[in-house]
């Protein structure tokens, strides 16, 4: 049976679970729940906080385990990302009030507060710069206004949390960060049952970024049809009972989806489809 960390609460955790729905996998039914099996599935999945996760996945209890991909690196387990699930997206960063600093030279001998230790620690060591860092669970903005810091090193998504405390990104960005899957470093990558869960989670990832386009047109245009919608590996062509026409269907981006379509009206396709993909095996 395969064993599954899943985040059990914050932003990770409801993007996660739907993602696990979505491939086919039961998850459970009320948020106090820390553990359920899947026997169809052959899965044991266990609700952990998102920053657990990479302990519990080195430690080889568990085959796997959804977290981001800031969590990881800042846990300095002896884990590794297989997969990045494209939710819970962040820029990883330093904020003070305007005038305080331009870039992490200046933040020799001054305080930073995070949540994120071992980033923060490791990039100011990488950069030879020596600062203090002072360990906040959350709500890190606050920390500047009642005198804790001059700096934070916080997760930006929006920027809205920082300009509703009045502070402003500086200097570089020290990560970009998603959900991750991941598994013990060196861990076997051929093990079937861990790719079959991968396979099942690349799918719902293709089935959220592509739809299947189906369109109808002139023999004569088909070769600049086709370079408008190559399809993933090459578009399928089937004859129309009407001479001279033929039938195409593609996969195609879905944010690309409408522009395609004006394209492909403009070069005389017709019956213009586009259809959802629910699940997929590339
Ligand atoms: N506003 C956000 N937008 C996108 N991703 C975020 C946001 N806040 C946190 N994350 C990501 O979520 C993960 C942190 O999850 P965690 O549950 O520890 O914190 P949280 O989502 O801030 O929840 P909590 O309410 O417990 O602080 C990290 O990978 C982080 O990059
Ligand atoms: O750029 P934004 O869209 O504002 O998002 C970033 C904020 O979201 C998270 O905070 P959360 O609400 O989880 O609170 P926390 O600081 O207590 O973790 C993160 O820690 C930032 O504060
Ligand atoms: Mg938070």
């Amino acid at each position: 049976m395969l064993r599954i960390a899943v985040p059990n609460k914050g932003s990770l955790s409801g993007p996660a679970a739907e993602m696990l729905h979505e491939a086919g996998y039961q998850q459970r039914r009320e948020s106090k729940e820390l553990r359920i099996v899947d026997p169809g599935n052959e899965v044991e999945f266990f609700y952990l906080r998102p920053r657990d996760i990479a302990i519990y996945v080195s430690s080889g209890r568990l085959d796997i385990g959804i977290t981001g991909r800031d969590l990881l690196i800042d846990s300095g387990a002896d884990a590794e990302e297989i997969l990045p699930l494209g939710f819970a997206r962040s820029t990883f960063r330093f904020a003070a009030k305007p005038g305080t600093a331009n870039g992490i030279e200046d933040l020799k001998g001054r305080t930073v507060a995070t949540s994120y230790e071992g980033i923060v620690a490791g990039h100011l060591a990488d950069s030879g710069v020596d600062a203090s860092v002072v360990h906040l669970d959350g709500a890190v903005e606050t920390a500047i206004e009642l005198g804790v810091a001059e700096v934070i090193a916080d997760v930006v998504e929006t920027g809205t949390s920082l300009r509703n405390a009045g502070l402003e990104v500086f200097g570089e960005p020290i990560m970009k960060s998603e959900a991750i899957v991941i598994r013990r470093t060196g861990a076997d990558a051929e093990e079937p049952k861990v790719q079959q869960f991968l396979r099942r989670l690349q799918g719902v990832l293709v089935a959220r970024t592509y739809v299947m386009m189906d369109y109808d047109c002139r023999v004569e245009q088909l070769e600049k049809a086709v370079a408008l919608t190559p399809g993933l590996e090459s578009p399928t062509v089937s004859p129309l009972h009407n001479e001279g026409w033929v039938a195409v269907r593609a996969m195609v981006p879905s944010k690309e989806a409408q522009r395609i379509m004006d394209d492909l009206y403009a070069i005389g396709a017709r019956a213009i489809l586009t259809t959802a993909i629910h699940a997929c095996r590339l």
